[in-house]
């Protein structure tokens, strides 16, 4: 059953005044009494409608700078009532207070005043307490009141009149956004109150898709987005391909992260959250070839990431390996079509990288939050590193170590990276010690780890990580040092006259 409620009677209150005549002459058009507070009633009687002023209807005026409106039985009971009781109409009918079908409100925009600098007392004078009273009221009683709190609605009102009202469901589904819109309004001024202190943290998220399955078909998944937050991943768009999966997101994701550590053109080449390949080139082209040229066998089905525009050299490129995803800040033109012609691969365009400042992960029974690792640390600036073996390396050498300090924070702990020329040659990842990350990584690298040199996320706990880089042919390794036994682990770089750098910074990534 529909269980319309027709709209006799409407209250608007409205920070956000788009769309506000057009829908109050609908409602009047209708026959609607509209009651209303003040700019927002002015704003009615300017364009020529008939409204009662919400003073008329409390015998109250607005004080207190509009800190008190709306917050009065009067207001409060024609909204609170539910007409389902006989009591509740009697009792209406008793104090002469008439019920609202319908209340449209939204809030003082305590977001944006924050956004904009401005100072404590005028961010407290812009938390609305009147509004959210009035729509929790009335999504409360949604069984006797529609709510509506954005102008994107008032479509959805325009209908409804048409139709005799919202029906049941209709009012209830309104009730739930309002509760929603309430709750994030409350979540951020939480959250600024607790800016000093951090003792409270939270997040109002929207679902914007569900996706087919989670990490395994039978995990039900959905893709939520952070208004809060700056855009990112969760707000690409896609140009092509098929829809994007739960998996699909988590790589594109650590890749978009990882190619954006390098200001040069560069391409980081995803599985399973750890890259096959990164590197830098002359062009996104270039470095795409060096990036897959690192470990092909495991680059098909990847995800790769660019940290500039596509080239339709690159889509080309791209086009011709089994693919997954490919995300982007742009594309070229004729960069698209190429890409797109591969009806399975998905192509994104993410907005700008921004790094989030605090990041979280779920244990059970609460969340951990830590700021997020940057590659900004004093330790990250190769100026820093102290040698402690060997002699300086080459400016090239150089350049191809802080390659490798910086790809190497893309891969999953324990971590060890060979790189030569601006590429990685070989990974060695997410082994539960590191000695068999380097095996990893120099069995992948092959004849290539000969002259390569090797970063570590960590300091080497023994000797026997060093001297396995040191006997496949690495000339210059760079690690966080900080063992207890950094004397043997040095030792062993000094004997082999292998060039060794500590950066005091540690990057672990789990
Ligand atoms: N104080 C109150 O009783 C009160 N009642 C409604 N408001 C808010 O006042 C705004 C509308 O005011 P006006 O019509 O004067 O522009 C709305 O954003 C509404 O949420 C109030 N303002 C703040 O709490």
């Amino acid at each position: 059953m529909a269980n319309r409620r027709p709209i006799r009677r409407a209250l608007i209150s409205v920070y956000d005044k788009t769309g506000l005549e057009d829908l109050a002459r609908a409602l009047a058009g209708a026959g609607v009494e509209l009651v209303s507070t003040g700019s927002t009633a002015a704003r009615i009687e300017a364009a020529g409608l008939p409204v009662t002023k919400v003073e008329q209807l409390t015998g109250f005026p607005e004080t207190l700078d509009g800190r008190v409106k709306t917050l009065h039985p009067r207001v409060h009971a024609g909204l609170l009532a539910d007409l389902r009781l006989e009591t509740h109409a009697a009792q209406l009918a008793e104090l002469s207070i008439e019920p609202f079908e319908l209340l449209v409100s939204n809030l003082y925009p305590f977001t944006d005043t924050v956004a904009s600098g401005a100072s404590d007392d005028e961010c407290v004078e812009q938390i609305d307490i009147g509004g959210p009273a009035m729509v929790r009221a009335a999504a409360k009683n949604f069984p006797s009141v529609a709510v509506v709190t954005s102008p994107a609605s008032y479509g959805d009102v325009i209908a409804a009149l048409a139709a005799g009202g919202f029906s049941l469901d209709e009012r209830r589904s309104l009730a739930g956004v309002a509760f929603a819109h309430i709750a994030e309004y409350d979540v951020a001024v939480a959250a600024w109150f607790a800016r000093d202190t951090s003792d409270f943290s939270g997040t109002a998220l929207r679902r914007s898709a569900t996706l087919r399955y989670g990490e395994n078909p039978h995990q039900p998944a959905a893709l939520y987005v952070d208004p809060a937050a700056a855009p990112g991943l969760a707000q690409a768009e896609q140009l092509g391909g098929k829809e994007m999966s739960y998996n699909n997101y988590v790589d594109a994701d650590a890749a978009w992260r990882a190619a954006h550590d390098f200001t040069e053109p560069c391409v980081a080449i995803i599985k399973h959250a750890n890259p096959c390949g990164i590197a830098i080139g002359a062009d996104v082209a270039d470095a795409h070839r060096k990036a897959h040229a690192c470990d092909p066998v495991s680059a098909f089905g990847g995800v790769i990431a660019v940290n500039a525009p596509v080239t339709v050299d690159l889509a080309k490129q791209i086009s011709e390996i089994f693919t997954e995803v490919v995300v982007a800040p742009a594309y070229e033109e004729g960069a698209v079509a190429v890409l797109t012609a591969k009806k399975n691969l998905r192509v994104l365009q993410a907005p700008a990288w921004t790094p989030a400042a605090v990041e979280s992960r779920q244990v059970s029974g609460g969340v951990l939050v830590q700021a997020a690792d940057r590659i900004d640390a004093a330790g990250d600036d190769p100026a820093n590193w102290k040698l402690v073996t060997g002699s300086e390396a080459s400016p090239e050498v150089k350049r191809d170590l802080e390659f490798a300090w910086r790809a190497v924070r893309a891969v999953k702990s324990n971590a060890i990276l060979l790189a030569s020329g601006g590429a990685t040659v070989g990974v060695g990842m997410g082994q539960v010690n590191r000695v068999d990350s380097v095996r990893l990584a120099v069995s992948r690298a092959g004849d290539r780890a000969a002259g390569s040199v090797a970063a570590s996320d960590a300091f080497f706990p023994f000797a026997d990580g060093p001297q396995g880089l040191i006997e496949a042919g690495v000339t210059a390794i760079v690690q966080p040092g900080g063992s207890i036994r950094d004397e043997e682990v040095i030792e062993a770089a000094r004997a082999a006259g292998v060039t060794m750098y500590l950066t005091g910074t540690r990057h672990f990534y789990h």
